[in-house]
């Protein structure tokens, strides 16, 4: 079976703009996937890319196997997606909207209405079956937001910060469902600004920066690359730092106080209370600080300049004169699909 998404040396430019930097990226079926990066980072512009919504300027990106441009149809229909914005259609009940998102899929009429049922239920919403998309409050307009990716049962969910600006239940009520899809077999690409939301239900995470993969681990393989600090107190005020051994990265003394930034607080700590009796210092109280996912993260993710510098021409069909997107639709069904109408 081929990987659910696979992306090599993927490029999309935005004019100047290099949203996409030979991003070469493989998630397996089965996977529940994180991407996480700052504001700005490429990730809806990835998602969007493999479900037809913007054409990429380079590379190659795939889904079960099936090229995102040429196979458009049976790449397409492999993926639902909730996207970060509501893009639904609002003259329709929101039965009537999954009902058309399926039979968009070639799902047949009578059992598009069941499956439009089924995930209504699924997502807790079924009573607002009648309803219109605007007459429902945020929380349900995410629900239904999920409800229209999973109407056309797909073997790829991809979910675009599915928990921004929710309540906690919701939040938990949303963690439970896919974690119950994943366990289904769905594969599952999520991106997230909340670090404990990747921590707790991600497989794997890739982090970006500046349309860039900066790193592809485990949220456990990614805290091991943190480093600890020991906070000491001291009985009495020290004379400057003192010289420690290497485990000591970084010393630093405030007050009474002494900061050690070491590899790992556990194993170190022993020695370092050893060297610091020694060295004729009473120990009143020690504290231990892992550094946390979102510390790993904020390193990981500085800036740098992403400017296309060389003359640029390819980038120039994509671009209108004010530097915006123009991303044509090549089909008129992706043209319907942007407008949220599918
Ligand atoms: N249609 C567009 N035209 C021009 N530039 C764009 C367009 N869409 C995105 N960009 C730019 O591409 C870069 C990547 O944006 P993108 O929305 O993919 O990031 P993101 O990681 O999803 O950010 P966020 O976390 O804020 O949603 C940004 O600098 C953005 O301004």
């Amino acid at each position: 079976m081929p990987p659910a998404i696979e992306t090599v040396d993927l490029v999309k430019e935005y004019g100047e703009l290099r949203a996409l930097q030979e991003l070469s990226l493989t998630v397996e079926e089965g996977e529940f996937f994180g991407l996480l990066g700052p504001n700005g980072a490429g990730k809806t512009t990835f998602i969007n890319t493999l479900v037809g919504l913007v054409r990429k300027s380079g590379g190659e990106a795939r889904v079960f196997g099936y090229d995102v441009e040429d196979d458009y149809r049976q790449a397409r229909d492999a993926i639902g997606l909730a996207p970060q914005e509501f893009n639904v259609d609002r003259f329709f009940s929101i039965r009537e909207v999954l009902k058309h998102k399926a039979g968009y899929h070639g799902v047949p009429e009578s059992e598009a209405a069941d499956r439009a049922d089924e995930v209504l239920k699924r997502v807790g919403i079924y009573d607002k079956r009648d309803e219109r998309f605007d007459w429902l409050s945020g929380g349900m307009k995410r629900r239904l937001l999920l409800a229209r990716a999973l109407v056309t049962e797909p073997d790829l969910l991809i979910l675009d910060e599915p928990t921004a600006g929710v309540d906690v239940q919701l939040r938990h009520d949303l963690w439970e469902l896919v974690t119950e899809l994943n366990d289904e077999g769905t594969t599952i690409l999520l991106t997230t600004h909340y670090i404990e939301e990747a921590e707790r239900l991600c497989d794997r995470v890739a982090i970006m920066n500046e349309g860039r993969k900066v790193t592809v681990a485990t949220p456990d393989e990614l805290k091991q690359r943190g480093t600890d600090t020991i906070a000491v107190g001291l009985e009495s005020t020290p004379d400057g730092a003192p010289e420690l051994g290497a485990y000591a990265h970084e010393t630093t003394v405030s007050g009474d106080r002494l900061e050690v930034r070491v590899d790992d607080g556990g194993s170190t700590a022993p020695r370092l209370l050893n060297d610091l009796e020694a060295m004729g210092h009473e120990i009143a109280d020690l504290e231990i600080t892992r550094t946390s996912l979102e510390e790993i993260f904020v390193d990981l993710t500085r800036s740098e300049d992403r400017t296309v510098t060389r003359s640029g021409t390819e980038s120039g069909e994509d671009t209108g004169d004010d530097g915006s997107e123009v991303d044509a639709p090549s089909t008129p069904e992706r043209e319907r699909e942007q407008e949220g109408v599918a």
